[in-house]
C-alpha cells in the first residue's frame, strides 16, 4: 500500500500531474465521457496506471478503481486537493507582451483565481484597462497589493527590474511568485517561486530530437 501523505502536503511532482489530469478529465467531459479508468487517463496523460491510481489515492478519492472514476467526481476531488474552491486573488507585472498575452489567455477564473490588478510603469498603459483589468502604476503596486489582499503575482518585467520587484510584493503580503524573467529570485522561505521559460521547454525537445 502506497504512503498517504497528510492532507495539505501533496509533492510538487504529484502536484503537477493532478493539475494535467483535471484538464484532460474536462476534455473527457466535453466529450460527454462519464468514466475513466487509471489507464485510459494513463494513456492520455503519457505515464502508467499505477502512477495514476498513486496519485488519486493521495487525494483520498472514495470512486472505485474497478469500474472506473466518475469524471465529475474526480475533478471535484482534485480541485478541493489543490485548493482551488478558495478564490486568491493575483496580479500582474509588466504589462507588456507577455503580460497582456496571459491576461488574454489564461483563465484564472475558472480556477479558482481572481485576476485583481496589474501593473506596469509605462505611462501609456498606466490608467487604462487591458482585457477588462485596470492597469495601476508601479508606484501604487505596495498599497493596491495590500488594499485588494493579492497574495500571488506572475512577474512579467526586465531581468534588470525582477529582485527589486520580488522584494517589494513579498513586503506587501505576496507569498507565490511565478517568475518568467530570466533570474533567479532571492526570497524567503515562506515564499515560493515558479520558474516558468517556455525556451527550456525547447531546449529539452532539442536534446530528445537529436539523440
Ligand atoms: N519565461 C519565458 O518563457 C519568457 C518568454 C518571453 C519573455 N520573457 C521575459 O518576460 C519579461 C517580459 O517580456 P515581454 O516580452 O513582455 O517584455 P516587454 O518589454 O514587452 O514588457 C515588459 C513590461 O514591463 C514593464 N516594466 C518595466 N519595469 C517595470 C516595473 N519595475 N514595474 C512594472 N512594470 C515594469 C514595461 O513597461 C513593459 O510594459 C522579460 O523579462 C522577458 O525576458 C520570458
Amino acid at each position: 500500500m502506497p504512503q498517504k501523505r497528510p492532507s495539505g502536503t501533496l509533492s510538487p511532482p504529484v502536484i503537477q500531474r493532478l493539475s494535467e489530469y483535471l484538464l484532460i478529465l474536462e476534455q473527457f467531459i466535453t466529450q460527454e465521457q462519464e468514466v475513466v479508468s487509471s489507464r485510459a487517463l494513463a494513456t492520455v496523460y503519457g505515464n502508467n496506471s499505477s502512477q495514476v491510481r498513486h496519485d488519486i489515492f493521495q487525494i483520498e478519492h472514495k470512486g472505485s478503481q474497478s469500474h472506473g472514476y466518475l469524471c465529475i467526481e474526480l475533478i471535484k476531488d482534485i480541485r478541493i486537493a489543490l485548493n482551488l474552491q478558495n478564490e486568491k486573488n493575483l496580479c500582474i507585472i509588466g504589462m507588456g507582451n507577455l503580460g497582456r498575452a496571459i491576461t488574454a489567455h489564461v483563465p484564472f477564473d475558472k480556477y479558482g483565481m481572481n485576476l485583481s490588478a496589474t501593473f506596469d510603469i509605462d505611462p501609456d498603459v498606466v490608467g487604462k484597462k487591458i482585457g477588462g483589468i485596470e492597469v495601476y502604476s508601479a508606484e501604487s503596486m505596495m498599497d493596491i497589493l495590500k488594499e485588494k489582499n493579492i497574495t500571488m503575482a506572475a512577474l512579467c518585467v526586465p531581468a534588470t527590474r525582477a529582485q527589486k520587484t520580488c522584494d517589494q510584493i513579498i513586503h506587501s503580503g505576496v507569498k507565490g511568485i511565478l517568475n518568467y524573467s530570466r533570474i533567479r529570485l532571492k526570497v524567503p522561505e515562506h515564499v515560493s517561486v515558479h520558474y516558468e521559460q517556455i525556451i527550456c521547454s525547447f531546449m529539452q525537445l532539442s536534446y530528445k530530437c537529436s539523440l
